[in-house]
């Protein structure tokens, strides 16, 4: 094992057998990507798709640990959920608008605008290091900038890992029933529903347009997707020993996910016709089917 995988795996608190998947499936990812990178001659835009909790972040992480020790490339790993709304920003979207834009998730909570200036700064030689935002789930807002990250630009390789990334809009006719509780009840107009659907069309579309090479990582179902919800809300339940103020339980959970069914569900369907490269998971997170890449040994 080398010594950026064993720091890697201590960082994630994984097993070993992270790395069997990785030498299978994701090392000749890096490798494709490091092709393309090289066939553009600049920044290369990587979307990566996934539910919650099917291990975005730490294949994004893998990746760009990959690119920089292997391959001698730069690499960065955001997340789209570093670019939602301020808390500020989305009280006036529930005033104004409807009262579940203060949650956090939907397509319309998000600052499409600032993502795409981070991008392109990121690809952009410059002086100064580019600053990241962050964004601090316990306060449910956005970090203060003297918090945010910092990267060294341009970067060879850029990956950016979203939930809902890849969503499109629907016509309006598939608005019309309710897909679950929260939908019913705090939605009975689907006003909130059309306007998430008219701000994928506007803002989120447009901008799926800059991205250069699509991954997704596809979970077996919605079902599955609250289960890994959970257990990770359990990590950290765990992790704070008691002292969990803030934390969910169940019927919490259920109402939250609830804001993401739909994206989800409809991801879960379309995604994995376009994307460049799909990893079929289990409930395991183990792959069982690859698409647009030739496995490794
Ligand atoms: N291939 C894998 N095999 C086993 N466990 C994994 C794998 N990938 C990720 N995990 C574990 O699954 C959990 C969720 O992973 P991760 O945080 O990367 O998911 P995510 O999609 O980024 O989640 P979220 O959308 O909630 O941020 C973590 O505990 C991680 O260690």
């Amino acid at each position: 094992m080398k010594s950026w995988q064993q720091r890697f795996l201590e960082a994630h608190r994984l097993q070993a057998s992270y790395l069997d998947t990785a030498r299978r499936y994701f090392d000749p990812l890096a490798r494709m990507l490091g092709d393309r990178q090289a066939q553009r001659g600049a920044s290369l835009k990587v979307a990566l798709n996934g539910s919650q909790g099917s291990g975005k972040s730490t294949l994004g992480d893998y990746l760009c640990a990959i690119l920089k020790e292997d391959f001698g490339l730069s690499a960065v790993a955001l997340s789209l959920d570093d670019f939602y709304l301020t808390r500020a920003e989305r009280a006036v979207l529930a005033e104004n608008v409807h009262p579940l834009l203060q949650t956090r998730g939907a397509p319309g909570t998000h600052d499409v605008d600032l993502l795409r200036r981070t991008l392109d700064t990121l690809g952009q030689p410059s002086a100064l290091p580019v600053r990241i935002p962050r964004f601090d789930k316990s306060a449910d807002d956005r970090a203060l900038p003297e918090d945010y990250s910092t990267c060294q630009a341009p970067v060879d390789v850029i990956i950016l890992e979203g939930w809902c990334l890849g969503a499109r809009s629907e016509a309006s006719s598939r608005l019309v029933k309710p897909m679950n509780a929260l939908e019913r009840d705090e939605d009975p107009s689907g006003f909130w529903r059309n306007y998430s659907n008219e701000q994928l069309r506007i803002f989120y579309e447009p901008f799926y347009d800059e991205l250069d090479f699509w991954v997704m990582l596809q979970a077996p179902g919605f079902d599955q997707v609250l289960r890994w919800r959970s257990e990770q809300e359990q990590k950290l339940r765990d992790a704070v020993r008691g002292q969990g103020a803030g934390l969910m339980d169940d019927g919490a959970l259920l109402r939250f996910v609830q804001h993401f069914e739909r994206c989800t569900r409809q991801c879960l369907r379309d995604l994995p016709g376009s994307v460049d490269v799909l990893f079929k998971m289990d409930e395991d997170r183990r792959i069982v089917a690859v698409r647009g890449l030739e496995p490794g040994e």
